[in-house]
């Protein structure tokens, strides 16, 4: 399956359109591309494509690509259901085995949080949700470092935490949150060791993959590692730590700074773009389906924009969709995220700027921290001047075919106040919580018992209504917490509350006890739903943000 794709490019001062191909998600012809790949997963032996890529090879590539070209001889390039099943049975084990027992020898019973709990069943929850990063950590074993052709993981040398379920590797955005609730249940050298996995993994690849596997290898996550940095050495003061790291960190901000910025009404702004080959490996029958008889030019688009949406950490979603008509109505087939500058992610550089500026300074490299404070600057002005929309008083993700601003809810909207990207100092300070204020009010989204919509639409995607998320809870809690004005602390307190109801009734309700990757915010108990996979217990993220909210408003719950 070659695929070509157009770049514009400047020959004897003249432009011209080239026609080059682009890379497959990773080389592996097994994991990645290929027709022993596409014939396994159209043929659909698991509910779940991403179980086939997940699995173990029993002999070399080599060995495992031979039996399949002798099956496809033999049976005339036609193999049942049943033949496919026996070949992967044959040449593959099962999922999950690429771990070894790892007990934390920094886990403590008794973390101080807990006291701070003053409601007996929450105390007892939050107990149970420290005692759960035991269930959720992992260690790689020494196989998967020294065999690692037989493997889709991707090898790191210290333990860390899964988001849980299907979810067996890392996850890069997801390990903010649970950076943020491992280190308020004190384990700091557990947080210390995924920190200097994340450190390695950019010296190796450059970036910071979506996960731990090879499929995910070509495309990141919303960048959180400088604020996961940042955390860790707020809560212990260790220096040295970052002095010597803060060159591979900065290397991970080079890698979007390079690779994900464009130009929008002269100001530069960062986008998720991942220019890559063929159908999502792991939803790889999905992304087929969805695709149909797109051909050329439209197929290659469709791809990008499909791992582009997985890049985004918000896969999938009408805030994506952009129809002929330039709204957000549409299917799956209408995402061109590509082509969207969201709030969040410019939000998120913007913050590691800031923080890459204040980190150089405590390092003692006062010219690079004036880079950085430049950079903060000049990010924050073009969030104001091409994001903030003057009229309903947020910011908003802009669409570049159309050029304007999209004007459709989703907690995204808020990230420059969690991200400490507005002008606080301003005399409009309070004029800029005013707006934002009354525009959540406007908004229809307080208005559910259970936390707050990923937006206003159900379009049978996960990251849409009814759908409430951890992380954007915590960034609505912490948005309006960080304007230290009493109306938004009252209303993030709220939400905060709204979110622990409803986490804490639909673990008293599942049998056994558990916590989901996300909920239904329309009524208390019940997880969510939607998109391309079943709702899966764990949960990493959702994890670290409930003891986040237990430590912070324990007292008064
Ligand atoms: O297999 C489908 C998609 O699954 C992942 O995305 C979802 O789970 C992640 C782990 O909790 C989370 O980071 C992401 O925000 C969720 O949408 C995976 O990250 C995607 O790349 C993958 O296509």
């Amino acid at each position: 399956m070659a695929n070509l794709f157009p770049i514009l490019a400047i020959y004897a001062g003249v432009f011209v359109t080239l026609t080059v191909q682009l890379p497959p998600p990773c080389p592996s012809e097994i994991y990645c591309h290929g027709p022993l790949l596409h014939a396994v997963q159209t043929a659909e032996l698991y509910s779940d494509s991403k179980t086939f890529v997940d699995k173990k090879l029993r002999f070399l590539p080599d060995v495992v690509l031979a039996n399949f070209s002798q099956l496809m001889i033999e049976t005339q390039n036609q193999p049942t259901k049943e033949q496919l099943q026996t070949f992967v049975d044959t040449n593959f084990d099962a999922e999950g085995l690429e771990f070894q027992p790892w007990d934390p020898s920094d886990w403590i019973s008794d973390p101080p949080f807990l006291s701070n709990v003053n409601n007996l069943e929450l105390r007892d929850w939050g107990q149970k949700l420290h005692e759960g990063w035991k269930a959720l950590g992992r260690q790689i074993t020494d196989d998967v470092r020294d065999n690692s052709d037989l493997y889709s993981m991707v090898y790191v040398p210290n333990p860390f935490i899964v988001p849980g379920g299907r979810f067996r590797e890392f996850y890069y955005w997801d390990s903010y949150w649970i950076v943020k609730g491992l280190l308020i249940s004190h384990m700091n050298q557990t947080v210390r060791g995924m920190l200097d996995n994340f450190c390695q993994i950019v010296d190796t690849y450059g970036l910071i993959p979506n996960g731990g596997r090879i499929y995910y290898q070509q495309r990141s996550q919303p960048p959180m590692l400088i604020p996961m940095v940042d955390l860790y050495v707020n809560a212990t003061g260790d220096i040295e730590f970052l002095r010597q790291r803060i060159s591979t960190i900065e290397k991970e901000m080079e890698f979007w700074l390079t690779n994900r910025t464009v130009s929008v009404n002269g100001y530069t702004l960062a986008r998720y773009n991942v220019e890559y080959d063929g159908p999502r490996p792991e939803s790889y029958r999905e992304d087929l389906k969805t695709a149909g008889n797109l051909s050329g030019n439209d197929l290659e688009e469709f791809y990008i924009n499909m791992k582009s949406g997985a890049e985004s950490g918000w896969d999938f979603s009408t805030r994506w969709f952009i129809n002929d008509e330039g709204t957000n109505v549409g299917d799956i087939g209408n995402v061109k995220i590509r082509n969207i500058v969201p709030v969040d992610l410019n939000a998120f550089i913007c913050m590691n700027a800031q923080l890459l500026s204040k980190m150089f300074s405590l390092v003692g490299d006062e010219a690079k921290s004036q880079i950085y404070r430049d950079k903060f600057l000049a990010w924050k002005e073009a969030i104001q001047m091409v994001l903030w929309n003057e009229e309903d008083g947020v910011w908003l993700d802009y669409d570049m075919l159309n050029n304007l601003q999209r004007h459709y809810f989703y907690p995204s909207n808020i990230a420059p106040l969690w991200a400490g990207c507005w002008d606080e100092a301003s005399p409009q300070n309070s004029l800029v919580v005013d707006r934002v204020l009354n525009y959540l009010d406007q908004s229809q989204a307080l208005q559910f018992v259970g936390g707050i919509p990923t937006s206003m639409q159900n379009s049978g995607q996960q990251w849409d209504y009814p759908n409430g998320w951890a992380p954007l809870q915590h960034l609505l809690v912490y948005g309006l917490e960080n304007t230290a004005d009493p109306r938004a602390e009252t209303l993030a307190f709220d939400i905060a509350r709204k979110w622990l109801d409803n986490n804490f009734l639909a673990f008293q309700q599942s049998i056994p006890n558990a916590m989901f990757e996300k909920y239904d915010v329309t009524s208390l108990g019940l997880p969510g739903g939607g998109g391309e996979y079943d709702v899966q217990p764990g949960f990493g993220w959702t994890n670290g943000v409930v003891l986040d909210f237990l430590e912070k408003y324990g007292n008064r719950l």
